[in-house]
């Protein structure tokens, strides 16, 4: 038997699992006590009235972050044959990077081909949303969007491209602001089909008239 992330070209190297989206154990102590600390290192005085409660919202502000929410791939037959693109734009993100834990944060274009399922089409920011929050590379993320479409969906085509201004990029380090960083993941036709391919990066990228 074939199995599914192999029906697409290009997707044979993604993860069929990821243990992104479920989430991870976070230690609530521990966190409080390692903001408090990181505080104390800062040279900050953790018991002045304003930084008192900071350890604690900093935990939970985290926490938030990094929770990613859990939702059920809503599919529903595609009864009606629709064989074009479906295609959400302008998906707004925002995620932590690995490497700073500083944020990154930018849009996503999510489309795929359908074949005997289409996707409830809030599920398309759902998932963005579900992989996002995480300690991320924006290539990871690209990623997994496109292997959660093939999992939960297997449809003809999937096309993702993300972009994204990385916060260690602009306000640190080499402080380009404005710079974006554009990732794609593109499988099955709309990867391997030229007009297919075309149609879908040209409405992802129609979809940013004024950036
Ligand atoms: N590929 C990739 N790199 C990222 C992402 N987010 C941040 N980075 C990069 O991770 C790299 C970490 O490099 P290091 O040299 O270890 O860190 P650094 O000394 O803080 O580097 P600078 O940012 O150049 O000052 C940097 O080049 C970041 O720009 C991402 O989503 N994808
Ligand atoms: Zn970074």
């Amino acid at each position: 038997m074939t199995a599914p992330h192999q029906h697409l070209t290009g997707l044979a190297l993604a993860p069929l699992h990821d243990a992104g989206d479920q989430g991870r154990d976070i230690d609530q102590g521990a966190l409080v006590r390692a903001a408090r600390d990181l505080l104390s290192a800062l040279g900050a005085d953790v018991d002045a009235e304003g930084l008192r409660e900071t350890p604690r919202r900093v935990a939970e502000a985290l926490t938030e972050l990094l929770t990613p929410q859990p939702f059920r791939a809503t599919t529903f037959a595609n009864d009606d044959g629709y064989d074009q693109l479906i295609v959400a734009r302008r998906i707004p993100f925002h995620s932590l990077c690995m490497h700073h834990m500083l944020p990154f944060h930018g849009v996503a274009h999510i489309g795929y081909l359908p074949g005997g399922r289409i996707l409830g089409l809030s599920k398309l920011a759902r998932v963005v949303e579900l992989y996002a929050r995480d300690l991320q590379t924006q290539e990871r993320l690209t990623t997994q969007i496109a292997g959660w479409l093939q999992r939960e969906l297997e449809p003809v085509g999937i096309g993702v491209v993300l972009e994204a201004e990385h916060m260690c990029m602009t306000l640190r380090g080499v402080q380009k602001s404005g710079s974006t960083t554009v990732t794609s993941a593109l499988y099955g036709l709309v990867r391997d089909d030229a007009r297919t391919r075309q149609e879908f990066l040209a409405l992802a990228t129609s979809s940013c008239p004024d950036r």
